[in-house]
């Protein structure tokens, strides 16, 4: 029997909602939110209502009867480290979603929106490849000073679903038979290494690693940080969102959408044109540091998530990097057909929910 799911894919600029029956989309809808919009909301479990209200609203326009689905399924947001897979959204991981266990994201909206959308068909709700998928080597775990472990926190979802797409589509391979640089440039900017199937290192997008992006400062000078969190100029939550939520092009240009930032720098901004440069300009870095991981043995690389629609953004990042590998762009992302086949292999009994 066809199974019908809803996907629930909150970020930070935008939730992204569709349907699916089985493998065929038959519904998508990218809601986007400016920087007004969100700042608005201290916590990001405040924007609950806010983003379920206005997916139930999608619903109702197109059409789509709740009990007409067979499951939720929703992007994983920050819990404890754990393997890929399709997790069942049960009461601990609920628990956990709300308390922020390690961190405030909108992917944690995922699980929640859908746990609450699923209870009231009484159908299942999942998560897949939540973005603590954790597959660092020992090596890359290592920050620099005992007191501070680095930790993944990235695209997971996206990064593994189009990194199995190039390895198919492009090399007829398996992923888990070649080595990719895989960027993610969305509201948050993840670059991984994958080695044969696994992303053994990878900047954490959340916490002030890798380039800036267009509302995170990436990493920044620290002795600078620490004299502007102990002279009282600033409270906690002040730094906080200098660093998540108002930091990047958001800081610079008032504005997180990239796009608008691309089209400023067209029509003649010296500083959006000096901005957006920078933020391709620490990309390319990062992808070579990367590439360094992979001791230069790239088959290619793959950039991916929003701005990778941005032709110019994706050359300029090119002409830096493609001594390296060829450059793959895969403009937005698979992430709602990640979603769907991931509830997809459980509804069919491939395999087994995994337990939080
Ligand atoms: N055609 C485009 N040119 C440049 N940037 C774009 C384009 N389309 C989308 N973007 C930018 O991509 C970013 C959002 O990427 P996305 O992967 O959707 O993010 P998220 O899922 O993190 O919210 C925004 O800054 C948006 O302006
Ligand atoms: C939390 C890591 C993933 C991330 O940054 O996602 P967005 O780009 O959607 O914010």
């Amino acid at each position: 029997m066809t199974k019908r799911q809803l996907i629930i894919n909150p970020g930070s600029t935008s939730t992204k909602i569709a349907v699916y029956e089985d493998e065929n989309q038959i519904f998508e809808k990218t809601i986007r939110h400016s920087t007004d919009e969100i700042s608005k909301y201290k916590k990001i479990s405040e924007q609950f209502e806010y983003r379920k209200s206005l997916i139930l609203e999608e619903l109702k326009i197109n059409k789509i009867e709740l009990n007409s689905l067979s499951s939720v399924v929703g992007r994983g947001g920050l819990l404890k480290p754990i393997e890929g897979g399709t997790y069942k959204v049960n009461d601990e991981m609920v628990s956990d979603l709300r308390a922020g266990v390690t961190g405030e994201h909108a992917s944690n909206l995922g699980g929640l929106i859908s746990r609450s959308i699923a209870d009231e068909v009484n159908v299942p709700a999942f998560i897949v490849d939540p973005v603590v998928v954790d597959e660092m080597q020992e090596v890359s775990r290592i920050s620099g000073h005992p007191d501070f472990e680095r930790i993944s926190i990235w695209h997971a979802l996206n990064q593994k679903a189009v990194a199995r797409r190039a390895a198919v589509e492009k090399f007829g391979k398996k992923y888990e038979d070649m080595n990719f640089v895989v960027a993610h440039l969305g509201g948050g900017i993840s670059v991984g290494a994958h080695r044969k199937g696994k992303a053994i290192d990878v900047n954490n997008a959340l916490n002030g690693e890798g380039p800036f992006s267009p509302e995170r400062s990436g990493s920044l000078p620290v002795g600078q940080i620490i004299k502007a969190c102990f002279n009282k100029e600033f409270t906690q939550e002040e730094i906080n969102k200098m660093v998540v939520g108002k930091g990047g092009l958001t800081a610079y240009l008032g504005t997180n959408s990239a796009q608008e930032v691309s089209k400023l720098a067209d029509g003649g901004n010296k500083k959006a044109e000096l901005i957006y440069t920078a933020m391709s300009y620490q990309v390319a870095k990062a992808i070579g540091e990367y590439a360094v991981v992979l001791d230069g043995d790239v088959d290619a690389i793959i950039i991916t998530g929003g701005i990778a629609y941005d032709k110019k953004f994706v050359d300029m990042i090119s002409k830096k990097v493609s001594f390296i590998a060829e450059v793959i762009a895969y403009p937005g992302e698979d992430e709602l057909l990640a979603l769907a086949q991931g509830g997809l292999r459980v509804l069919n009994g491939v395999e087994d929910a995994k337990v939080y």
